[in-house]
This record gives C-alpha cells, sequence and structure tokens, in this order.
C-alpha cells in the first residue's frame, strides 16, 4: 500500500527541557484507518499538532501526499483534516455557514452540492439551519468532522473522537468512520478507547514517552500476542490452589469460585487436557468452562507496562 503519511526520525523537544517525542519513523498507507495508541502524555497530540503545522518539530521530516509539511505547507496542510479533542466552533453560526466557511479558509471554490453531501452523510442535513449553540454534544461532534472534510482532504486526524461520548454515540462513529475510509478518506485516530483500535483500526501503533514501541495490523497483533483464557467455574470455591496443580499458571478468582488458565493460544499443546485430567484425579468439579481470547486492551498494557 502506497504511504500517504510519511514521518521520518521526528523528534520534539520543548523549551522546559522536556522531549516529547523522541525520534519517531512512521509510515501510513492510503486508504487504511490507523489507531495510535497511547497513555496520557506519550506525544499523540504532539505528533498530530506537528504533522498539521501548529507546532514546530525539533527535527525530523514529515510529508503528506508527496508535499513535505515545511517546504510545502500550503499544499500539505490542504490535504489534512483535523478534529481536534476540543470542539472549538462559534456556536452562533449556522451549521451550514460554519462549514461552508471553514471550506473557503483552505481556498476551496464554494461546492454546495459537496457540502449538502457530506452534512447528508454526517446526519446534520435537517441542522443546517440550526446554530451551533442549539445542538447536541454529539451533533456538534458531527460539525467538527464536516468542518475538518469541508475542503475534501485526504487525510483525516480524529483526536480521540469518542472521549466523554456515550456507547450509542460512539458506535455510530465508529461505522461514519468506515463509511469515510469507504469513500477513500485515510484516517489516522488517536485513542484511550482501546476497544475502538480493535474494533475499526487495520493497523495499530503504540506510543510511549515519546517512543513508538510497536506498528503492526490489528489482527496479527491479536494472534502474535493472543493469549487464551479458560475459566473453569468450580463447584466448590477453594481458599488456595493446591500444591498438584504448580505445573500450570493458574489464578483464583471471584472468591475462589473461579479458576483461570491462561494459555499461548499458539503454542503447540494448550496444556488443557493434562489440566482437566489432573484436576479430575484431585476431585476438582467444576460446573462450567469458558474460553476468552485476550483483548487489545490486555496486550496494550504489557507492552506499556515492560518499559
Ligand atoms: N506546550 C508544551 N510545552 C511543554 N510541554 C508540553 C507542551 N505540550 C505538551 N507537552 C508535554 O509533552 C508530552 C506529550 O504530550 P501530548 O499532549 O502530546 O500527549 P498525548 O499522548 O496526546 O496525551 P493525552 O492522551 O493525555 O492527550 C507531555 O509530557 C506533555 O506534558
Amino acid at each position: 500500500m502506497p504511504s500517504i503519511l510519511s514521518i521520518a526520525g521526528v523528534e520534539k523537544h520543548y523549551r522546559s527541557g522536556l522531549t516529547a517525542l523522541g525520534g519517531i519513523d512512521l509510515e501510513v498507507g492510503r486508504g487504511e484507518i490507523f489507531a495510535l495508541l497511547g497513555p496520557n502524555g506519550a506525544g499523540k497530540t504532539t505528533l498530530i499538532s506537528i504533522i498539521c503545522g501548529t507546532v514546530t518539530m525539533t527535527s525530523g521530516s514529515v510529508t503528506v501526499s508527496g508535499h513535505d509539511i515545511v517546504k510545502d505547507f500550503r499544499a500539505a496542510r490542504a490535504t489534512i483534516g483535523l478534529v481536534p479533542q476540543e470542539i472549538a466552533i462559534d456556536i452562533f453560526s449556522t451549521v451550514w455557514n460554519t462549514v461552508r466557511f471553514s471550506r473557503g479558509l483552505f481556498g476551496r471554490p464554494p461546492d454546495p452540492a459537496y457540502i449538502e453531501e457530506l452534512l447528508r452523510d454526517l446526519s446534520l442535513w435537517e441542522k443546517r439551519d440550526s446554530r451551533i449553540i442549539e445542538l447536541s454534544g454529539g451533533m456538534k461532534r458531527r460539525v467538527m468532522i464536516a468542518k475538518a472534510l469541508s475542503h475534501e482532504p485526504e487525510l483525516l486526524f480524529l483526536d480521540e473522537p469518542t472521549a466523554g461520548v456515550d456507547v450509542n454515540l460512539r458506535r455510530d462513529m465508529w461505522a461514519l468512520v468506515r463509511k469515510l475510509r469507504d469513500k477513500g478518506v485515510t484516517i489516522v485516530l488517536t485513542t484511550h478507547y482501546i476497544e475502538e483500535a480493535e474494533e475499526m483500526a487495520d493497523r495499530v501503533g503504540v506510543i510511549d514517552r515519546g517512543r513508538i514501541l510497536l506498528v503492526e495490523d490489528t489482527a496479527a497483533l491479536m494472534k502474535k500476542f493472543g493469549k487464551r483464557r479458560l475459566k473453569l467455574t468450580l463447584q466448590h470455591p477453594m481458599t488456595a490452589i493446591p500444591a498438584e496443580l504448580a505445573d500450570w499458571p493458574l489464578e483464583l478468582q471471584a472468591e475462589g469460585h473461579q479458576l483461570l488458565y491462561t494459555f499461548d493460544a499458539n503454542a503447540e499443546s494448550t496444556g488443557i487436557p493434562g489440566l482437566l485430567r489432573r484436576l479430575g484425579e484431585l476431585g476438582i468439579d467444576f460446573k462450567d468452562l469458558d474460553s476468552e481470547r485476550s483483548s487489545l486492551e490486555d496486550i496494550f498494557i504489557r507492552l506499556v507496562e515492560r518499559t
């Protein structure tokens, strides 16, 4: 997949002496949904701000759609749409005027048909003459997205698109992001909600303390780090795991009612038959058995903890 965004050796040292980015290399392919995951203060917003031209990098280079963001700033910026974390729009302006005006800022000629399509796609058409102040929080967020798409960018950044948003709206946002991708927009999103990355992203990058720890296909990452868990609900609760079961990494949960066995899903042998046999020999009965795959959340926590 050809790159739409190329980041090479980007460093950012703030005047305070803090190194927010310690050398970032990253390629984002045209047409993908890429999720940048990282704990608070990891450097996600700094990186996006550099790409969008609101923060200057200390060293390194970035190109967007082949345009260098420093030497060819205008052309680079014109290919980018940014939906920032905070809602920042004139609350007394109407939806239509907000989006139309934003397009003009990028020197694009008026295109009412495009704006209409955008507002219809974002379920804002009925609200086109409403002032922003009259809209719900979810609608305001959608206006932010419409504004960011007003000049027909090729690459859209969504900084924490669903922070503080309820479950239904989050699902609507996910559907919307997929729709945008289907229309050919490349999407880079930052998120704290790992579920969001797992649900949507083609690839995931994990950033921590200004460094990229890993970039991987979401599905491959799940497979590579994927552990499976076998949960046994016991007939009779236990106070401790018997010494005879020391060969299996087990955890006691739910006040002794559950035995949790974690195993490598990719290993040749899971160890489950042996465990079940041993439990039988020890007279430990269980009434239910359940298996689950570890989520990206577990994987992320393990990665960030390891460093
Ligand atoms: N203008 C600034 N001056 C000095 N330090 C800054 C400035 N902006 C950000 N930082 C610091 O840079 C580091 C990275 O911050 P950044 O906002 O990029 O992280 P983030 O990953 O977006 O975090 P969050 O998930 O909390 O939004 C943090 O330690 C932050 O305090």
